[in-house]
């Protein structure tokens, strides 16, 4: 693992919050295709493991447009084959023949249908399932290979990077579904019904061909009206869920405050707004269905009327209106879901460019090349370092201090001055505007990331503790390490005697430990890891006294034989430390030990006895003596 806890360094998680869906400005219709060829391309990358199915899907989706018109057929011949026997003086013999035959064929059709159908519909869901599986999977890899500003940009905030990374794999995922599964099929045997119908008589064959674009025509209309109302629909969905939610999270002031019927209301508001434009959606829907059908129909007259004008003319047999009913509406039958692949491809075009943007964003990637280094001492110099961080916050001007291996130094500084920005540097979650860091002589950019982290030990204000057992949250910072270091480092973080009187010891859930007992599995986890240099950002400030006085003691322990970088308000922890920088504004103010800034009388003198004073020492020591 990288780092001992993937925690992202405290407010970097201060982004707003409030929109979980990328609202994208409508794409002008020139782009589009362009737009929608490009995706198709990018799709086609993730679909080339998969050739040989789709070629089957497609072999198989031919033979079925050729069964779907045996109906159509076996009619005609039925029909004009009736018309003939029943001239004769004893039709039944031949009835009966001409039902068995058309028996059998419809029965070996169906059977034969039921295998097309079933395997093409198979092998489109399999192209469909391992393809969403494929993205899914590609872009966490992608994304797990990015920068820290990647996360902490107000583009990427957790709900909104959830958000793409979901709709754009289902955006595409429903393209190719729909258009392997769902149409496909429908369009093969519309192109066949047509080949034939053009070659019984061109004229018809017309007909059906003019029906065409008028269907595209309305399909696309209709698709891209409804296409706003649902974007609209998916929002109140997201705003509903998240309602629910944040409902669950406030509980306690909804109810302390009697807030109730306000919540009420607000959700009874999206619920409202959400059955308007489902009832919207619906009636559209029915409108251009009535107009289609009706489009349908006049198509239907048409055929019916010119196959009987060719009967009356003799040219053809009774047989074959049916027979050209029945083709037409095999042509028709696609073209009336049109507007779902219209829609489609709309939400492909909304959703996987923001998508592939994610997959593809080359700029975010950490380096992974550069000096791996199997002894670091933690001699660190940060040279004139200027950095801002992605938001345009310039947290750091002109830092220059150098700290000295196998010490404790402590930054010390008010709050906002820059000390966990410091850290973020220092463990490359951020890189520097201008300036220089080095790590043992070395320029700390030419470290390989991972390699250097694999060396760094981080402990946060709060870690996160994954669900699980706290064998494995202590696992995590060792994967190979055995049951026997698990414990060795939880005994040097002082929780083995804890964890042993858990009823399931060492296999309880570690959610469901205290705050204090969480951050002393956190640093159990960083024994196992073991590392030469060590972060701690305010490691005990989320602690109560007891928790702190536990804690107190694991933290002497890291401490000892490393390059320790701590950054505290606690005023016991600071005066440990055998060298001070003082932080403010983001520039370094004083550096030197406790004793000689204390007596230099300056920033640090100022903010040590703010500490001490807010302690009310007299009293403490008065109480103590007494
Ligand atoms: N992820 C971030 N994105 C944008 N600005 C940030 C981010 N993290 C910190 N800042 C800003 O950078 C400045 C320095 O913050 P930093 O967290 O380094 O201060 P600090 O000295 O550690 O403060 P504290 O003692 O309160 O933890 C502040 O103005 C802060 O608002």
């Amino acid at each position: 693992m990288p780092i001992s806890d993937p925690v992202i360094l405290k407010k970097e998680k201060q982004q707003d919050n409030k929109n979980n869906t990328p609202k994208k400005p409508p794409v002008p219709k020139k782009e589009r295709r362009a737009l929608l060829w490009d995706i198709l391309k990018k799709l086609a990358i993730f679909a080339a493991p998969y050739k040989g199915l789709i070629v089957l899907t497609l072999i198989l989706t031919v033979l079925g447009s050729f069964t779907a018109q045996v109906n159509a057929f076996v009619l005609r011949y039925t029909v004009d084959t009736l018309t003939e026997i029943a001239t004769l003086a004893e039709p039944w013999q031949a009835g009966v023949r001409m039902l068995g035959i058309i028996s059998a064929i419809l029965l070996v059709k169906e059977v034969l249908a039921i295998f097309v159908s079933f395997g093409q519909r198979y092998f489109g869901e399999r192209i469909r399932i391992n393809l969403s599986r494929d993205l899914s999977q590609r872009v966490v890899e992608r994304i797990l290979t990015y920068r820290m500003a990647f996360y902490t940009s107000s583009e990427n905030d957790s709900g909104k990077l959830q958000t793409r990374i979901d709709l754009g794999v289902s955006s595409l995922t429903s393209l190719v579904q729909n258009f392997f599964i769902d149409m496909l099929p429908l369009f093969a045997s519309a192109i066949v019904s047509l080949i034939i119908m053009f070659s019984a008589n061109f004229w018809v064959g017309m007909v059906g061909l003019i029906i065409v674009p008028i269907y595209f025509f309305i399909s696309q209309k209709q698709a891209n009206r409804l296409q706003g109302y649902r974007r609209q629909m998916r929002g109140f969905r997201e705003t509903k869920s998240g309602l629910v939610i944040s409902l669950i999270n406030a509980i306690t002031v909804v109810k302390s405050f009697v807030r109730e019927p306000i919540e009420a209301q607000k959700h009874f508001e999206i619920q409202k707004e959400m059955t308007d434009n489902q009832l919207r959606i619906r009636s559209l829907a029915f409108i251009y269905d009535a107009v289609k059908t009706f489009i349908e129909q006049i198509g239907v007259v048409a055929i019916i009327l010119l196959t009987a004008y060719f009967v009356l003319q003799g040219e053809m047999t009774i047989g074959m209106i049916l027979f050209h009913v029945m083709l037409f509406q095999n042509v028709a039958a696609p073209i009336r879901q049109m507007h779902r692949i219209y829609d489609q491809i709309n939400n492909a075009l909304t959703y996987a460019e923001g998508f592939f943007d994610i997959l593809e964003d080359d700029a975010q990637i950490e380096r992974t090349d550069g000096i791996k280094s199997d002894h670091l001492h933690g001699d660190i110099e940060l040279k004139n370092v200027n950095f801002t961080y992605p938001n345009g916050t310039k947290a750091l001007n002109d830092v220059s201090f150098s700290i000295k291996p196998n010490r404790i130094t402590a930054l010390v500084g008010l709050s906002g001055a820059g000390k966990s920005t410091i850290i973020n540097l220092l463990v490359k979650f951020y890189e520097p505007d201008s300036g220089a860091i080095y790590l043992d002589g070395l320029a700390l950019e030419d470290y390989d990331t991972q390699a250097l982290r694999q060396k760094i030990g981080l402990v946060l204000q709060s870690n996160h503790i994954f669900s699980g057992t706290i064998n494995d949250n202590i696992r995590y910072g060792n994967m190979d390490a055995d049951t026997d270091a698990i414990v060795s480092a939880a005994k040097k973080a002082s929780i083995h005697e804890q964890i042993i009187a858990l009823p399931d010891g060492y296999d309880s859930d570690a959610k469901s430990l205290s705050g204090g007992q969480q951050q002393r599995i956190a640093l159990a986890r960083m024994f196992l890891k073991d590392p030469p240099i060590v972060f701690l950002d305010e490691p005990t400030a989320s602690l109560d006294a007891i928790a702190s006085q536990q804690v107190k003691k694991s933290l002497d322990l890291i401490k000892k034989d490393r390059t320790v970088i701590i950054v505290s308000h606690n005023i016991a922890q600071i005066i440990d430390a055998d060298d001070l920088v003082v932080i403010e504004n983001g520039r370094v103010v004083e550096t030197g030990t406790h004793e000689a800034l204390y007596a230099k009388r300056g920033k640090y003198f100022e903010i040590f006895s703010a500490m001490s004073d807010s302690l009310n020492l007299d009293k403490i020591s008065r109480t103590l003596q007494g």
